[in-house]
């Protein structure tokens, strides 16, 4: 349906009379319809609505309108919408068939501000005015009148300014945004004064009621895709003096506006969206009613040709400022709208006396916290030195008690809900402060634990005998218990604090630990069966090694063998109380294993390191060249075949060398090796090449040796002194011992050489007269050989002189050097 707008804009500019209706007057004009440019007029005393407004000297402020019926209270003070009434209105004033042809206009601003005034003159509405005597509140609730004799209407709102009434700001926060989602011009009306005051020129409300506007009507549009509606905010300001120019103050309306758009948490569906996407703005401004009362008429004149002309500029009713709803659903739809705002939580925000309980509170409130914060932190230094307060939970208690008494005291007398809602905050305030000690007397509390139950493990495993699985489940089960003990006090209720997380840490932490320390006892108990494994290993694989045959390398592995099965079972037996894991087990056992075969390995390499094995070779070979088959020692003769004999002992032993080359089991091992140790493979080659081809060699050498000196021994053996002549020498010397025996002399000097000779021998003086004697007979052969040089030099060596042998001292015959036979 296209808006009839040939029937909007039919409103005259004449004026005419006006009727005085006691406290209303209403410019009226020729047709009564009213007209800016009033002149007074008595109406009959029962015309009159409201009383005083009339006075003498009001002139154009009193509206002389048309009688009561002619308006309507749309919403009253009890917030209820006239929706009936409101459709015998519309009849009434023949606006039923309009369709989309008529426009809205709704006036905000404080009270007593001239909004009445301003929509009487403008529209020749009937507003009741404000006694100038009484000055009292007029307006209550939201009035709507039909303009002059066109199809406008226009809604003239209670006062927003709830602070003089001691009120909270519903209604007028409700008022304003039926205002803004309804009207296509919503004039806002402020004295120039209250330009650039937040509050007096009704900011704030603005903020709340365009923040709410975009919630609650133009989301849903967005969403739908629906344009946008627009509205037109036309401010007009009052008693306009014109010493700042109307442009300064248009700016710092302005800039207000775009501060408050810019302040307001935007839907989603509208985050980019700008002020002029849904508002225009628009200013006039209007001198002193009464002391520029011509200027005043003039403004007024102007302005209602913005809402009348539609070739002016400045035109007020664009197409695009409809709101689209035909005209007979508009009281269903304006309803509607009113139960909307109505039913938004948004709106309730809080009373005067709200806010000065929420105030007063805070105040109370952090009195109370801060004094609260004091004195838990006294507490503070030692929970960080790693302490654990034994009264930690009873300390929290009472001091978080006290200040919620504190609070109590003094907040229980503000507004019942607002004190409810700041205790709860309060005491959230106080378990956040409490929570860090909480914590750190839980951090300690584990710490504490944990290092206790280490101490009480390691001293545990330090007696004689023990079970380690038992000790663990024993001590475990003991810090536990303490950890319950200690967090029942701790926790507080009111809190939703919780020591399940860290009593299942502290477990998992213990449990860490006797792992830890199970690990140390395996590896304790590993290292003494290693030793074990190489004791008993390394015998069995000597006594093998030390005799070589075909079976050898067999009874080596099979020591092997027995060892690791030896140390396997001793492991199972021994760790049976360590509740080793099967794969620990395992794990250890395998390890036992490659100990055992390094040590065999280590074993092996030692018992054919050369020299040992040269030296197992050459007895070896000794045992079959120097021993008989009984193994008694051989004394070579000459008819024995020593070089038979040499061959084959030399073979024989050679033939051991490839035998202890390589190990060749009949069943050989399957060992995989690891970083350290080499696999059955790499290990089974015991002698290189060359060290076999240097060990032969060697033992070739030696074996040479042993032969020559057989050989010698049989030499020897042929050139001793034969028996017979020993009888020889006793036939022939048979004389001389008889006479040493029968002559008393010598018999005599027998004796006593044999009495020297046993005293020598029993003082033990034979090695110092041997010494003695040695010397005696050096120094004699020395001071001979001087004595035979002295005498060759002579002239005539050939026969010493007499002289020199008279020159030399006298020395006796006997004395003389014998030169040796060979010198
Ligand atoms: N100074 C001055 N006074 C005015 C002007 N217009 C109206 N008044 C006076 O202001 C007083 C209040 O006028 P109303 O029109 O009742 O004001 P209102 O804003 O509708 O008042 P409420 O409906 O009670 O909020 C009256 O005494 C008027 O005479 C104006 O332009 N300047």
């Amino acid at each position: 349906m296209e808006r009839d707008e040939e029937a909007v804009h039919r409103m005259p500019v004449e004026t005419g009379p006006s009727v005085v209706t006691g406290a209303h007057k209403v410019p009226v004009m020729a047709s009564g319809i009213p007209s800016a440019d009033t002149s007074e007029a008595e109406v009959p005393p029962e015309t009159v609505t409201r009383t005083a407004s009339a006075s003498a000297d009001a002139g154009h402020d009193v509206a002389i309108g048309l009688a009561q019926p002619n308006r309507l209270q749309l919403i009253d003070e009890d917030q209820h919408f006239s929706g009936a009434l409101f459709h015998d209105h519309l009849s009434q004033w023949g606006m039923l068939e309009a369709g989309f042809g008529y426009d809205i206009c709704a006036v905000l601003g404080s009270q007593s501000t001239g909004k009445s005034t301003l929509l009487n003159r403008l529209f020749g509405t009937n507003f009741d005015v404000m006694d100038d005597r009484a000055r009292q509140q007029t307006t209550k609730g939201i009035w709507l009148c039909r303009g002059m004799d066109r199809n406008v209407l226009v809604m003239d709102v209670e006062g927003t300014d709830g602070r003089e009434r001691g009120e909270d700001q519903d209604f007028e926060r409700k008022s304003a945004l039926f205002s803004l989602a309804t009207a296509e011009c919503v004039i806002v009306n402020m004295w120039e004064n209250q330009v650039g005051l937040f509050q007096g020129a009704n900011m704030g409300l603005l903020k709340t009621v365009l923040d709410v506007n975009l919630t609650l009507f133009q989301v849903g549009r967005a969403r739908a895709g629906a344009p946008k509606e627009k509205t037109l905010l036309l401010f007009v300001i009052r008693d306009y003096i014109g010493t700042t120019p109307l442009a300064n103050l248009e700016s710092t309306i302005r800039a207000d506006l775009q501060r408050i758009w810019a302040s307001l948490t935007k839907p989603e569906a509208l985050a980019g969206a700008e002020l002029g996407d849904f508002f225009d703005v628009s200013f006039s401004a209007l001198p002193h009613k009464v002391l520029q009362a011509k200027e005043f008429d003039e403004g007024i004149a102007q302005l209602q040709r913005r809402f009348i002309d539609r070739s002016d500029p400045q035109y007020v009713f664009q197409t695009e400022y409809h709101k689209r709803i035909p005209i007979d659903g508009l009281p269903h739809y304006l309803e509607s709208v009113w139960e909307q705002i109505m039913q938004n939580k948004d709106l309730d925000l809080p009373t005067q006396q709200e806010l000065l309980a929420q105030f007063r509170c805070d105040e109370i409130a952090a009195a109370a916290a801060a004094a609260f914060a004091a004195a838990m932190t006294a507490l503070r230094s030692a929970l960080d030195a790693g302490q654990v307060l034994a009264t930690l939970g009873v300390d929290m208690a009472s001091h978080r008690a006290e200040a919620l008494a504190v609070f109590d005291k003094d907040a229980s007398r503000y507004h019942r809900g607002v004190y409810a809602r700041k205790r709860a905050d309060l005491l959230l305030q106080l378990n956040a402060v409490l929570l860090p000690f909480f914590l750190a007397q839980l951090k300690n509390l584990h710490t504490q634990l944990a290092s206790a139950f280490q101490q009480a493990m390691q001293e545990g495993t330090r007696r004689a005998s023990y079970n380690f699985g038992g000790l663990v489940e024993e001590h475990v089960t003991h810090a536990l218990a303490a950890f319950d003990a200690e967090t029942q006090r701790l926790v507080l209720p009111d809190t939703d604090w919780s020591v399940s997380e860290e009593r299942v840490h502290l477990e998992e932490d213990l449990r860490a630990v006797a792992r830890t320390l199970r690990a140390d006892e395996t590896q304790k108990l590993a290292v003494r069966l290693e030793k074990d494994i190489r004791r008993h290993l390394a015998e069995p694989i000597e006594a093998a090694l030390s005799e070589p045959d075909a079976g050898m390398w067999d009874r080596v592995l099979g020591a092997w063998h027995e060892a690791c099965d030896r140390g396997a079972a001793l492991y199972r037996e021994r760790a049976a109380h360590l509740n080793t894991t099967p794969d620990e087990d395992a794990a250890t056992v395998g390890r036992l294993h490659m100990v055992a075969w390094r040590a065999l390995l280590d074993r092996v390499q030692e018992s054919t390191s050369e020299t040992v094995l040269a030296s197992r070779l050459r007895a070896f070979f000794e045992d079959r060249f120097r021993y008989d088959a009984s193994g008694v020692p051989r004394v070579w003769k000459p008819s024995d075949d020593m070089d038979d004999a040499f061959v084959q002992a030399r073979d024989a032993t050679l033939a051991l060398i490839p035998l202890y080359a390589t190990m060749q089991p009949e069943t050989p091992p399957t060992v995989a090796g690891d970083e350290d140790t080499p696999s059955w493979d790499e290990a089974r080659r015991v002698l290189s090449e060359r060290r076999c081809a240097e060990l032969g060699r060697r033992f070739r050498r030696d074996a040479d040796a042993a032969y020559v000196e057989a050989k010698r021994g049989t030499v020897s053996s042929m050139t001793q002194v034969p028996w017979w002549m020993y009888v020889v020498l006793i036939v022939l010397g048979w004389n001389e011992a008889m006479a040493v025996l029968h002559s008393p002399v010598y018999f005599t000097l027998l004796c006593m050489l044999l009495a020297s000779a046993y005293v020598v021998w029993r003082m033990n003086l034979a090695g110092p007269m041997l010494t003695v004697t040695t010397h005696v007979a050096k120094e004699l052969r020395a001071l001979g050989e001087q004595q035979l040089r002295v005498y060759l030099d002579a002239p005539g060596t050939a026969h010493p002189a007499p002289r020199a042998t008279e020159a030399r001292p006298a020395v006796p015959e006997s004395a003389e050097p014998r030169l040796p036979a060979s010198f």
